[in-house]
């Protein structure tokens, strides 16, 4: 049986950078994701919690689901195992770092959490396109350069130069939620929910949509040359998603491994797991999801991971390459 998962995204930054916005903007724009929200507020005047909480605390009464929690890092691990348990429901949960949060602590924190419930969903950086602090740049899964309105797109290029994931730049965090997790379909509510009702009496600062590039491949995909394209960090990629048949040589002790493995990324996170039973495929499936994608660029990238009747037999532990990203969420 597999376990459901629910993303966990650490969005950090330097005080006034933009994340409460980038939050409330993800709420705002849920659209059927159910999005737990996790203040990590280190005693910071308590601001973020009231801009959160001022309207998420209202949204728990929701079909939407969206609930709000204060806590300090110690914290962070019971009230995570609250929200990503099934009995809450959520699809993604958000922590935002106080300012003054180390994004690297954070992410220890989490993933020392080892929820069996819980997924790492990505550093989420928030930088100041005035300003921006390249050293968060580097760290992070997903870069938002946020500020555009005042500062103009010029940092995004010095952020690109260094960035290991994607990098983004929106104005007032208008960060479409496609970018850190899928759409959820649920039946229509018959009157409006409360994110749409606020959306009608805010205004929108509208945000760049995400694009979605498909590839499929009725050949399975050479296992180290994908494993290079997934850590290259295509630009312009924050998700990848799919399933993908990589050959083995079949080492000693291999021969249980299977062959078919769900990819998913997160900038520059990569994790992999064996597919369940019915998504079995002969090739690959995979979905690349971001913004200002190069198409052409990245289906040439994945054309020449598939497997071609001129390459040499698959060494032993050929997998290996790809699957020293396993993590395992399968439970007896
Ligand atoms: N003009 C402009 N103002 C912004 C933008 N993003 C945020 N702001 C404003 O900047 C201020 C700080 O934004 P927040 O979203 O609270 O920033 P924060 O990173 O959560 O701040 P701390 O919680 O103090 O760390 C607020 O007044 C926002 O309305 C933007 O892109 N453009």
């Amino acid at each position: 049986m597999t376990v459901r998962t629910v993303p966990v995204v650490l969005v950090a930054g330097h005080l006034g950078v933009g994340k409460s916005s980038l939050v409330n903007h993800l709420l705002r724009h849920a659209d059927g994701v159910r999005i737990g929200v996790v203040v990590n507020d280190f005693g910071a005047l308590g601001i973020d919690a009231m801009l959160v909480a001022g309207q998420a605390s209202s949204v728990t009464s929701l079909a939407n689901g969206c609930l709000c929690c204060v806590t300090d890092a110690d914290g962070l691990s019971g009230v995570l195992a609250d929200l990503v348990s099934p009995a809450a429901g959520l699809d993604l949960v958000v922590v935002e770092a106080s300012g003054l949060a180390e994004p690297r602590e954070l992410v220890r924190l989490l993933l020392a959490s080892h929820d069996p419930h819980a997924v790492y969903g990505g550093l989420v950086a928030v930088l100041d396109a005035g300003a921006p602090d390249l050293e968060h740049a580097r760290l992070a899964d997903l870069v938002v350069v946020n500020g555009l309105d005042r500062c103009g797109a010029a940092a995004l290029d010095e952020v690109r130069a260094v960035a290991a994931g994607a990098v983004v730049g929106t104005s007032h965090g208008a960060l479409d939620p496609a970018l850190l997790v899928d759409p959820v379909r649920r039946p229509q509510p018959s009157q409006l929910t409360l994110d749409a009702l606020l959306r009608e009496a805010d205004g929108e600062h509208p945000h760049m949509a995400a694009q979605s590039v498909s590839f499929t491949s009725e050949r399975p995909l050479d296992a180290g040359r994908l494993a290079a394209f997934l850590e290259s960090g295509p630009r312009g990629v924050v998700r990848i998603k799919g399933i993908v048949r990589v050959p083995d040589g079949g080492g000693e002790g291999f021969d249980e491994a299977p062959d078919v493995w769900e990819v998913q990324t997160v900038g520059t996170a990569i994790r992999v797991r064996p597919a369940p039973g019915r998504l079995d495929t002969r090739g690959a499936r995979l979905v690349l999801i971001g913004t200002d994608l190069d198409e052409p660029a990245l289906r040439a990238g994945l054309t020449a991971c598939v497997v071609s009747d001129d390459d040499p037999a698959p060494s032993q532990h050929a997998a290996l390459a790809l699957t020293r990203y396993r993590i395992d969420l399968t439970s007896a």
